[in-house]
């Protein structure tokens, strides 16, 4: 009989307790072999499939398991692999690919970035106009076969597409695009070729680069390669996936050569829904509808979701040609909500996570097959959870809602402009010309986390650890001493994660113990819940800073989350605005500086790394966006005194598109991530002729690599290219809790004695300094 099918798009690497992670970092630390490695992740990849086929997951992709990176797996399965990694025999070993994505001694890693609009980061692939891209080995033919032998399903094989592929790689001109496209297609279906004679039925070929605006010289494009790869591989199905948005150009989008379309119903809802309404399904081929919210973790309401899709099966040419799925891979939610035993039973029973999504999936395809009452006891069972988490009292702070009431249209306002400020300022702080600073946190090292266990569990009392993390911040003030940096941090020892730690002493979060999300390689988070109205409650931050502050002569500066980064980095409850959500961590938080500035802290750094995360696919959604972001930021932060300077750090971003919000954040002093992007970001501020305080990363931290003062300096050299000298900071690209500190200092002690050389220079040139 026609059936609907159950599909996922991509299952999370990491396992319910993080067991990928620790095989990744015991192998990198020499702790496992390559051949115990290999076992191990092995075992992993099978059990997530064992786990998808005892949910009754109709279709299981492969190649979505990845030992770094999905993106930098495609690269190098095309032989995209930057010049200084290649060896001479052109084999691509496991250190090989590493090395890519780490950096090693000799050469500097690959840049990394934001997927999409999410907290994954992906390696950048490096392509120049020489490039020959050519098949290494095809691990997705592996992979499918692995599951084939192991338990005889037919798995569906997930690939990035050639043309997202491409339109996310760097360093080739424009001009080279169709030809290097022209050389990728023919691998593309050599790898489909070897996949459909191994028994493959279906290949997902990821496209979400069509949720970008698109024109139709880009649809063009996608004509023409699809037409090559199906002519070249008539026997395997290829599903064209998208997902985050809506699709651009829908009505030519249906009329590709390819057999099915995979579409968000979730962040996408509104375009996609209007468009088939608007020109239709082709009957001929699949709808691969993303209705369970693949970057949320709220149960889904079983009955609309349902209805939803009872009015899509309508479009489509017949019950087998709709597959239901994810909004997108489950890579960016938390494995499971079963080892959560502490949660409080309200939300925990409104949650879902990857498996409990994956169980939506075939209780909505059972629906759509054997009839809504099949499923009557889920349906009403959700209903139930999520209305219970509505009319909690934790939703509903009468004092919180009257506050945000209360809020002016205005953009909250300094009291005086930036350059009376930096005037003022300049007579506090007396700090030399290029002053030198860090983002914050300083190395996290296992006796760290180690010290915060031991107090969690109990074994240590509130005494002993507060004891400890002040002999390690005054440990690390006593080093920056010695390094002689000029603006000083407290080292956030006491953090486990910069948004995790501000939700926990917030009202409103909630956190879970191993609901953990891939950030990028072996590094993850486990973002707070917003569950109710944020507020806040007690001093976060005074202690530590106030603290740090009477060890030293120097400043040290106040280290904030702002509110669009803990939103952003938060699972958000989904049924009050973006703007109000943002409006009430900005109260709170300014009720933080409010404390800090009364414990006579003078510079307060409020980081945002992920405002340019959060910016929305679509063009006519970004303006709206950025000012709400800039309006929270300026209610935290501008009502404090001339003489305290406001500081805000970002990474992992272009720019671009967001210099103009920045500038009107309106901060002192801004620290910027430029190392790991190889300074190409300098271009962004010389066009916008950027007048405040700044500081472009020198030292890529990301990299377990010293960079030498030479680097660093001549970074420095560029960005006082188109920098006044005035406003120039010298710092790292981000916070170095991710670094040893073997690695830290030496490479602190370069910047400073950069710094120094670039000041030197400039006495030269600069008279009075
Ligand atoms: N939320 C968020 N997103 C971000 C960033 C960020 O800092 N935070 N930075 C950017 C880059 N992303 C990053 C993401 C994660 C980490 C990172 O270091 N993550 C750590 C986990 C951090 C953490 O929460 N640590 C906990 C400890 C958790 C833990 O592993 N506990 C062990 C015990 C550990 C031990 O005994 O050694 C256990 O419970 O079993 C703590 O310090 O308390 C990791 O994966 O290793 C760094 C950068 C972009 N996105
Ligand atoms: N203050 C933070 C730190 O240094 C900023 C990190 S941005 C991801 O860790
Ligand atoms: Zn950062």
């Amino acid at each position: 009989m026609a059936k609907v099918l159950s599909a996922n798009l991509g299952y999370p690497r990491i396992g319910e307790k993080r067991e990928w992670k620790k095989a990744l970092e015991g192998f990198w630390n020499h702790k496992l072999t390559e051949t115990e490695f290999l076992e191990t992740t092995k075992q992993l990849r099978l059990s997530y499939l064992q786990k998808q086929k005892d949910r009754g997951v109709d279709l299981i992709p492969v190649g979505d398991f990845s030992f770094y990176d999905h993106v930098l797996d495609t690269a190098v399965l095309f032989g995209l692999i930057p010049e200084r990694f290649k060896q001479h025999d052109d084999a691509v070993t496991l250190d090989t690919y590493f090395s890519i994505a780490r950096g090693n001694q000799n050469a500097e890693a690959s840049e990394m970035t934001k997927w999409f609009n999410t907290n994954y980061h992906y390696i950048v692939p490096e392509i120049s106009n020489q490039t020959k891209p050519r098949l290494t080995t095809n691990r997705l033919l592996d992979l499918f076969n692995e599951a084939k032998e192991a338990f005889g399903i037919t798995t569906k094989p997930v690939i990035v597409g050639p043309i997202t592929l491409l339109k996310l790689s760097k360093g080739y001109d424009a001009t080279h695009f169709d030809a290097l496209l022209r050389s990728l297609v023919p691998l593309y279906s050599e790898v489909f070729t070897q996949l459909a004679a191994a028994g493959a039925e279906w290949i997902q070929v990821d496209e979400p680069i069509l949720v970008r605006t698109t024109n139709n010289d880009d649809l063009n494009i996608f004509k023409q390669v699809y037409q090559q790869i199906k002519a070249a591989v008539p026997g395997l199905k290829i599903l064209l996936q998208t997902y985050f948005e809506s699709v651009d150009c829908y009505a030519d989008l249906i009329k590709l050569p390819v057999d099915g379309f995979g579409l968000d119903f979730i962040d996408g809802a509104a375009g996609n829904l209007a468009a088939l309404e608007q020109f239709g399904f082709p009957k001929d081929k699949v709808l691969a509808a993303g209705l369970v919210d693949g970057r949320n973790i709220w149960k889904t309401n079983l009955a609309d979701t349902l209805s939803q899709a009872e009015k899509l099966l309508t479009f489509t040419g017949g019950p087998e040609k709709l597959w239901i799925t994810p909004s997108c891979s489950l890579l960016h939610v938390p494995v499971t909500i079963e080892n959560e035993t502490a949660l409080d039973p309200l939300l925990k029973d409104a949650l879902a996570f990857a498996d409990q999504k994956l169980s939506e999936i075939v209780t909505l395809t059972k629906g759509l097959n054997e009839g809504r009452a099949s499923v009557q006891p889920a349906l009403d069972a959700a209903r139930q959870s999520i209305q219970h988490l509505q009319q909690s009292e934790q939703r509903n702070n009468r004092a919180v809602e009257a506050e945000l009431a209360d809020l002016d249209k205005e953009l909250p306002k300094r009291p005086k402009d930036y350059a009376a400020r930096q005037k003022i300022q300049s007579e506090v702080f007396h700090l030399p010309l290029l002053p030198t600073t860090t983002i914050g946190s300083f190395p996290q090292t296992a006796e760290v986390r180690q010290a915060r266990r031991k107090w969690r569990k109990g074994e240590w009392t509130d005494a002993q650890y507060n004891d400890f993390i002040k002999e390690e911040t005054e440990k690390w003030i006593r080093i920056q001493e010695e390094i002689g940096l000029d603006v000083l941090v407290h080292g956030e020892f006491e953090r486990n994660d910069m948004v995790e730690y501000f939700g926990e002493k917030l009202d409103g979060f909630a956190f879970t113990r191993f609901g953990w999300v891939q950030s990028y390689g072996s590094r993850c988070v486990k973002p707070p819940l917003i569950y109710g109205d944020v507020a806040w409650q007690t001093a976060i931050t005074v202690a530590e800073s106030a603290f740090a502050q009477s060890l030293t002569q120097s400043p040290v500066k106040g280290m904030l989350t702002g509110p669009v980064t803990i939103f952003n980095w938060s699972f958000v409850r989904n049924d009050i605005s973006q703007a109000d959500v943002f409006n009430q961590i900005a109260l709170a938080l300014k009720k933080e500086i409010q404390a800090l500035e009364e414990a006579g802290i003078r510079m307060i750094q409020v980081d945002e790394p992920a405002l340019r995360e959060g910016l929305p696919l679509k063009e006519e959604k970004k303006a709206a966006y950025l000012h709400r972001s800039v309006y929270a930021f300026r209610l935290a932060t501008s009502f404090v005194r001339n003489d305290t300077q406001i500081h805000t750090h970002m990474c992992y971003s272009e720019f671009d598109e967001i210099i103009d919000a920045i500038d009107a954040l309106d901060t002192d002093v801004i620290s910027i991530e430029a190392a790991r992007s190889h300074g190409e970001i300098i271009a962004t501020f010389e066009k916008f002729a950027y007048k405040k305080g700044i500081g472009l990363g020198v030292y890529d931290i990301h990299s377990p690599r010293i960079p030498s003062v030479e680097e660093m300096q001549s970074y420095a050299e560029r960005a006082l290219q188109v920098l006044d000298p005035h406003i120039f900071w010298i710092n790292p690209d981000c916070g170095l809790k991710t670094r040893k500190p073997e690695e830290t200092i030496p490479a602190l002690k370069h910047m400073v004695v950069a710094a120094q050389n670039v000041r030197a220079e400039l006495h030269h040139t600069i008279p009075n300094n």
